[in-house]
């Protein structure tokens, strides 16, 4: 069964035109996915519309099989079974911990002292945390309430905005495992929205990519990363040099000299392939490259080059212990092979 079914949705800001145009993304129940965008992607847009925020001018959207959004009907926010935590915590800053854990449970059942906020305060360990002022929290704790307060009345799916964006450099990757070690021990379903590529890879089971309101493509880090369906993918997912390539038989011809074309590869006669700075190796008999700059990263050099027949700069990684000058020139060849993407 499906804990977030968004079908072909349309979505603008009222009086605006449209910013998401015909999204559909499917976060199976206990599922933890990403949705992975540049500023101004409409990843935010996306998130309103799920958490009822901003209703859909066309498509669908169901929480845990029941239609919550679709043209004619908006279930409001507080009805949806949607929990949100948003970047900078918003934790009401009168209330206990335990109190604005409570507040995410229905009216009624705002048992600050009782067994639900118990357990909450235990499955984000803070245990005894409880009666404290959310002022005395460091970043990371009062995220971890924000997420305790979402998660409280179980709901069918976590929505997480760029939740540790707000925090220090060399506390997010620790926040970030605990989070995800967290919704994975509650059942959660959840969706957390990025522009931080890395943190979607490590976060999520399966990672959507927005382009201009638009889905590219869904799939496993793997998959994006290994057969990215575009070449903007292909960049924006990473480091490589995008290598014309036309077709001869079973390889594909190249500035680098022939080689083999992948199984299932397209059929087209012409391709980009999609070379990563790790796949250029030096190669006695190889294509001479002219190395235009040196960026030295401490483990590796990463070389800026330029070779005839490659628009744009070619990238190649080498181990920083190889002394290369700007200037210096040197035969590679492409090593492996290479994943071939449509022409743009
Ligand atoms: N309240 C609003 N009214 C009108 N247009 C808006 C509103 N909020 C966002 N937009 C527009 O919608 C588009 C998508 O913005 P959105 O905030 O959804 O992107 P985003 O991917 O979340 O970006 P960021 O990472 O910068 O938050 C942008 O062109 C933006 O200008």
């Amino acid at each position: 069964m499906s804990g977030l079914r968004v079908s072909e949705a349309t979505i603008g800001h009222p009086g605006d035109s449209d910013v998401v145009h015909g999204v559909s993304l499917d976060v199976p129940l206990g599922g933890v996915d990403a949705v992975l965008g540049a500023s101004g992607s409409g990843k935010s847009t996306l998130l309103l519309a799920i958490a009822g925020l901003l209703p859909l001018r066309s498509g669908e959207i169901a929480v845990g099989g029941e239609v919550v959004s679709s043209r004619r009907r908006t279930v409001p926010p507080e009805r949806r079974g949607v929990g949100w935590v948003p970047q900078d915590a918003s934790l009401f800053p009168h209330l206990s911990v335990a109190q604005n854990i409570a507040f995410g449970l229905p009216r009624g059942q705002r048992d600050p002292r009782g067994e639900r906020v118990r357990s909450m305060l235990e499955l984000v360990e803070l245990t005894g945390f409880g009666d404290r002022s959310p002022a005395d929290l460091s970043g990371g704790q009062a995220q971890r309430v924000a997420l305790a307060r979402a998660l409280a009345p179980a709901p069918g799916i976590v929505l997480l905005d760029e939740p540790f964006s707000a925090l220090d450099a060399s506390l997010r990757v620790g926040l970030r495992r605990q989070i995800g070690r967290i919704l994975r021990d509650a059942g959660a379903t959840a969706l957390l929205v990025t522009h931080d590529q890395e943190e979607a890879f490590a976060f999520a089971d399966r990672v959507s990519v927005l382009r201009d309101g638009r889905l590219e493509q869904t799939g496993t880090a793997e998959e994006l990363f290994a057969r990215p369906r575009s070449a903007w993918l292909a960049t924006f997912l990473g480091e490589s040099t995008l290598v014309p390539a036309r077709r001869e038989g079973d390889a594909w011809a190249t500035p680098f000299g022939r080689v083999p074309a992948a199984p299932g590869a397209t059929d087209a006669e012409r391709a980009l392939l999609v070379v990563r700075p790790e796949q250029l190796k030096p190669y006695a008999a190889g294509t001479p490259i002219t190395v235009d700059d040196v960026e030295y990263s401490g483990h590796d050099r990463l070389l800026l080059a330029s070779v005839d027949g490659v628009p744009g700069t070619v990238l190649m990684r080498m181990p920083s212990a190889v002394a290369i000058e700007r200037g210096a020139v040197m035969p590679v060849r492409i090593d492996g092979i290479p994943h071939a993407v449509p022409l743009p």
